[in-house]
């Protein structure tokens, strides 16, 4: 008898056919994903197709990342989807690929939603490696290297000045004045201009826009992350790109208009140097458009706000916290305070080679709990390597896994217990390594080429403020025994201690009095800035 297609097809759809199909295919993925496995770095064992994403937390990842580390090695490998990842717990482990290899390591994994869709390429911090990067990076080396950095300080001090003088008639609002002083730092600086309070226009709009952007960042929420191929339907039919297109006319707006302010109060000569208009005046050397001109100085707002009022706000808990175990930490610091600067003066920058033990407190604190918790973004490999035998593909997230290299005890032996003395030369706990000294540690700023271009003004802002407050105040938790849980941290991709309550106590009189003399001085200096 002939067999005709149709009994073909019955045979293809017979159920016997399908089974073993589905048994081929299932076994065809799981060989494919032990071969892809096989000679990559050791880490947990995920599934074909959604590899291990749901093992890894969207909530807090770095604590399960710290985990699998201490399982599995310094380098652990795993799958989100069909993307390989590697997770970094040591700064040795980070060096080595981000830094020593940062020809090959320094480009950021696709951000098809928030990098692509909504900024078109235009955001430094998501940008790959590439010309456009390397622009972007020119930029922020001239306007924030070491010495262009030091001339901000005088805004940072003045910006001080005023927080001195918040904390000492609201200290309730502690956590609110923080955060203004980290905003007005950026938009002076950025656009030469101070604001008053976190609720005015320009700090909310720009806040508002890298909320949105962060919205999208969330691994899992769009499908087109992990099926880009969606990218190649006709555009009409991409029903995600709608919402940040609509998004992404907002932003141009808003950062054109910032942009062209500048450019208005440079013509009228009323614009203190800062980033914007540094930035307009190389713009044509550089070979940019306005448009992009005005995304790159936008970063600070996405970078620089929260990472740092949120190491501020750790080193508030830090002391809370500090006074049960470790009572002697703030007696200290204040003690080498008292004796290098009195109490007639503020702490100014002069005094940071006189200050070992406030230096040493604040290194702590950045190392107990680094803000920047996943290392600010992940990096991404562009081409395959291999590293103490283990093959990393070309294409592999990267992410330097911060909280777990903090708390690594090789290199911070006791990792758990804020020690400012283990920084001291001398210490036991001090490393010998020269990357970890008193005044070299810049881990918390991340790696290599990527490491983050805002870093001595963050430094400068996190020292001048750290030592003032506790030159100036007492600390203390606002009812005997009650302490903020030093666990309890809010859980985007910086994160800082949830709200908490903290009574600070001027020291003496002589302090307070100290503090308002200083704030009336600085109301001319800071005028210049409105
Ligand atoms: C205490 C405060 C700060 C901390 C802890 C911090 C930390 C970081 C970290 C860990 C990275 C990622 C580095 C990497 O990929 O290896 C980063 C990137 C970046 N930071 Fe900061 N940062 C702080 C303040 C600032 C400030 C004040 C600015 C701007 C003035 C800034 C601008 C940037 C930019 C633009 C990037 C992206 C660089 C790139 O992708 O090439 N940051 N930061």
């Amino acid at each position: 008898m002939a067999v005709t297609p149709l009994d073909i097809l019955h045979g293809i759809l017979s159920p016997t056919a399908l089974i073993l199909f589905l048994v081929t295919y299932v076994a065809y993925a799981f060989i494919d994903y032990a071969a892809r496995r096989r000679r990559m770095p050791p880490g947990p064992l995920g599934l074909p197709w959604v590899g291990n994403r749901h093992q890894v937390p969207s909530i807090k990842p770095w604590r399960q990342f710290a985990k699998w580390n201490r399982q599995y090695g310094s380098v652990v490998s795993l799958f989100l989807g069909r993307t390989p990842v590697l997770v970094l717990g040591t700064a040795q482990a980070a060096w080595d690929l981000l830094e020593k290899r940062s020809d090959i390591y320094s480009s950021r994994p696709r951000f098809i939603m928030a990098g692509e869709i909504l900024s078109d390429n235009k955001r430094g911090l998501m940008m790959p490696a590439g010309e456009n990067w390397r622009k972007f990076r020119k930029v922020y080396h001239s306007g924030f290297h070491s010495r262009r950095a030091d001339t901000y300080r005088d805004v940072q001090s003045l910006e001080s000045k005023l927080l001195m003088y918040q904390l000492l008639h609201e200290p309730k609002d502690f956590e609110k004045h923080i955060q203004r002083y980290a905003a007005s730092v950026i938009v002076s600086v950025v656009y030469g201009k101070r604001v008053d309070s976190v609720d005015e226009w320009i700090v909310k709009e720009n806040m508002a826009a890298m909320g949105y952007m962060t919205s999208l960042n969330i691994p899992g929420k769009y499908i087109v992350e992990s099926w880009p191929w969606l990218l190649k339907l006709p555009r009409s039919l991409q029903w995600f790109r709608h919402m940040p297109e609509r998004r992404r006319q907002r932003d141009i707006k808003l950062l054109t208009h910032l942009l062209q302010d500048v450019q208005t109060r440079i013509e009228t000569g009323t614009c203190p140097p800062c980033l914007a208009a540094d930035a307009l005046e190389d713009q044509e050397k550089m070979g940019i458009d306005e448009l992009q001109v005005a995304y790159t100085v936008s970063s600070p707002f996405g970078a620089g706000i929260e990472t740092t009022s949120g190491s501020l706000l750790v080193f508030v808990q830090f002391l809370l916290v500090a006074m049960l175990h470790h009572p002697d930490t703030m007696r200290r610091a204040q003690a080498e305070l008292d004796a290098v600067i009195g109490q007639d003066r503020m702490p100014d920058w002069a005094d940071d080679d006189s200050l070992p033990y406030v230096r040493a407190v604040i290194n702590e604190v950045m190392r107990w709990r680094p803000v920047a918790a996943l290392g600010g973004a992940p990096h991404a490999s562009t081409v395959d390597d291999e590293y103490n035998g283990m093959f990393i593909p070309k294409g592999t997230t990267v992410f330097a896994n911060l909280d777990g290299i903090m708390r690594d005890p090789e290199t911070f032996p006791n990792p758990e217990a804020f020690l400012p003395s283990r920084w001291l030369s001398g210490s036991a706990l001090c490393s010998t390594n020269p990357r970890l000294q008193l005044y070299t540690f810049d881990l918390p700023f991340g790696f290599g080429r990527r490491i983050c271009p805002g870093q001595h003004l963050a430094s400068n802002s996190v020292f001048i403020n750290i030592a003032r407050m506790l030159w100036a105040f007492e600390f203390e938790p606002v009812s005997k025994g009650v302490l903020p849980d030093p666990w309890e941290f809010t859980n985007g991709s910086n994160s800082w201690p949830k709200s908490f309550e903290c009574r600070m106590q001027v020291r003496s009189e002589r302090i307070g009095e100290c503090i308002e003399r200083e704030w009336e001085g600085a109301k001319e200096g800071l005028g210049r800035w409105q």
